[in-house]
């Protein structure tokens, strides 16, 4: 495994390496969720990539960059161990050295939800991944389905700008009760714990409506609130939203003729998740 450090040798090798090349990139701070995404990687293509750049623009000022949680010594055992070819490690002046001045601008597709929750955020997404896929012009490029509206994000600036990757979207890996896999979980309180899986329980209660027939979005939404306000350790709920799952345009009426994600985004103590499902 060759750990690289500068956008100039990571080009260098990623274009002689042997194709397919799939490429993961993470902030770090590996779980299993990240890990099932390189196993794919690793069994999909003949050079496996992987990033880790907890990327300062994608975090707004009063976010949590400063302390998101680190890892390295023990994500690059465990990279080590699942058969990477290639990490890439880049600081943030190698990223954006002085006088970086451009941008990618996504579109309506970020409008919503975590875009307007966190202003800016994918706009400093997309454009990192966009410098991502320029460095390294991977075959295949593997995201969580965790983070549905960035994997919208990604797909939409991949088709709009002929960025060329196959963007794979993969399932979300929950704890046994249902909470999803997430660097941040490890910021929760014992407490703050125990109470986190009413995110999941509360997505499937939509879901369980609309599996028993129920098409009217609001109810789903309204049956999702429901949840998350019976559980009085939740200090505030962002949003609850039903939304197309192609293009995260938030639906109003029936959700008939969509595939349709419901979407939450909660705050317990100091700790913001976010968690989603489709309806398919
Ligand atoms: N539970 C999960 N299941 C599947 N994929 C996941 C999961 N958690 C994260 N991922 C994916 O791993 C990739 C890297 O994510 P990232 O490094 O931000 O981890 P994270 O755990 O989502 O952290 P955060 O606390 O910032 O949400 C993203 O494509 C993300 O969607
Ligand atoms: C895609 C990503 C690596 C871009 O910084 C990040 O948003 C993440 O880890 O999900
Ligand atoms: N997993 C998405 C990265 C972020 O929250 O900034």
């Amino acid at each position: 495994m060759k750990v690289v450090e500068t956008c100039g040798e990571m080009f260098a090798l990623c274009r002689t390496a042997q194709p397919p090349l799939g490429l993961v990139p993470t902030m770090g701070a590996l779980h299993e969720g990240h890990m099932s995404l390189v196993r794919r990687a690793r069994a999909d293509n003949l050079t496996m990539a992987v990033s880790i750049f907890v990327n300062p623009t994608q975090f707004g000022p009063n976010e949590d960059f400063a302390r998101y949680p680190r890892s390295l010594e023990r994500d690059l055992e465990l990279l080590a161990a699942a058969g990477t070819d290639l990490v890439f490690l880049p600081g943030p002046p190698e990223v954006y050295p002085d006088g970086f001045d451009t941008w990618i601008e996504p579109g309506a597709v970020a409008e919503g939800m975590e875009g307007a929750a966190r202003p800016g955020h994918f706009r400093g997404v997309a454009t990192v991944v966009a410098k991502l896929f320029t460095i390294t012009r991977p075959d295949r490029a593997y995201f969580g389905q965790k983070d549905g509206q960035q994997v919208a994000v990604i797909r939409k600036m991949n088709d709009d700008l002929n960025l060329g990757a196959e963007v794979v979207t993969m399932p979300t890996i929950r704890e046994p009760d249902g909470l999803a896999l997430s660097s941040r979980n490890a910021y929760l309180t014992d407490e703050e714990r125990k109470a986190a899986p009413v995110v999941y329980r509360a997505l499937r209660a939509a879901e369980e409506l609309w599996r028993a027939g129920e098409r009217d979005a609001r109810a789903l939404q309204s049956a999702a609130t429901a949840q998350l306000e019976s559980e009085p350790a939740l200090s505030s709920v962002d949003y609850v939203s039903v939304v197309d799952a192609g293009s995260m345009a938030e639906i109003t009426g029936t959700v008939e003729g969509h595939a349709a994600m419901v979407a939450t985004a909660v705050r317990l103590g100091t700790v913001r998740l976010i968690d989603n499902l489709v309806l398919e």
